[in-house]
């Protein structure tokens, strides 16, 4: 269980990044973060993972736990060696190098026991198109495949929590259900969580089990993804749906 209380970040000094934001990610679960531009999302993303001092963000209040140690302080190295994984928005993959060395890259955060070549293949398993591609550039792969090698990075590291940030960002609809799928059989099959971020609020309904909505670093709303598919603000202002009420 992946757990973050009352968390408090600021940027610079002064621009409040989260204030009082808590949520949990059970093992096994798809958590999904909702929210308008600028809520906070991403941020709680990076605060996880320890990417904030790279944005002369701090964490200035809060805690976040990994069944139940304290990983706030830990260099972002070592919390992928705990098992957390950052899959950041953008589809960061070395353009410069093929798929393979791509993979090759991500070995450094690998534990247990797996062979490399075997933590490739099961890469290669989920994503076959990256076993064709598996010697070519990444930066001549579509976004969708770049998209999965970022994914397949995670993977090579064997993590028990994957922090997934807007993975269909600019992706045509089919390619977006490909991959999600992919995810959800990660997720079934290797009892990944995941943390995702995402701005198309239906698929990340669809996909996950809990969700909570956040506004000005905060959250403002929390449920099953039943219960919040069927809340009407939800509907109105992520699913884009007007009652009938409203459009009579
Ligand atoms: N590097 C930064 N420096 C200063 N302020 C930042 C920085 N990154 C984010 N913020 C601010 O922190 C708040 C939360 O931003 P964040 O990027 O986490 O939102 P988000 O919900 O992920 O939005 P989006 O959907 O647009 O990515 C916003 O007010 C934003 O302007």
């Amino acid at each position: 269980m992946l757990e973050i209380k009352g968390l408090e970040v600021i940027y610079q000094g002064v621009i409040q990044g989260l204030s009082d934001l808590s949520l949990k990610v059970p093992q096994g679960s798809i958590v999904a973060l909702l929210g308008a531009n600028g809520a906070g999302k991403t941020t709680t993303l990076k605060a996880i993972s320890n990417f904030l001092p790279l944005e002369d963000g701090r964490v200035t209040k809060g805690t976040i736990t990994l069944e139940g140690d304290n990983i706030l302080k830990l260099a972002p190295h070592e919390i992928v060696r705990r098992g957390v994984f950052h899959v950041r928005e953008g589809r960061y993959v070395f353009s410069d190098m093929t798929v393979e060395e791509n993979l090759i890259a991500a070995t450094f955060a690998k534990k247990g026991s797996q062979s490399r070549q075997a933590a490739f293949d099961e890469v290669y398993t989920y994503f076959p198109i990256l076993s064709q591609r598996r010697r070519q550039m990444a930066g001549y792969l579509s976004g969708g495949e770049q998209q999965m090698l970022a994914i397949g990075r995670a993977l090579v590291a064997d993590p028990r929590v994957i922090l997934l940030d807007e993975p269909s960002l600019g992706l045509a609809p089919l390619i977006v259900n490909e991959i999600f799928e992919i995810i959800a059989r990660i997720n079934r099959e290797k009892k990944v969580s995941i943390l995702l971020v995402e701005q198309n609020a239906m698929i990340a309904l669809k996909y996950a089990s809990y969700g909570y909505v956040l506004e000005s670093g905060h959250s403002v709303l929390e449920g099953t993804t039943q219960d919040l598919a069927a809340n009407k603000d939800i509907q109105k202002f992520y699913l884009g749906r007007v009652d009938e009420f409203e459009q009579a």
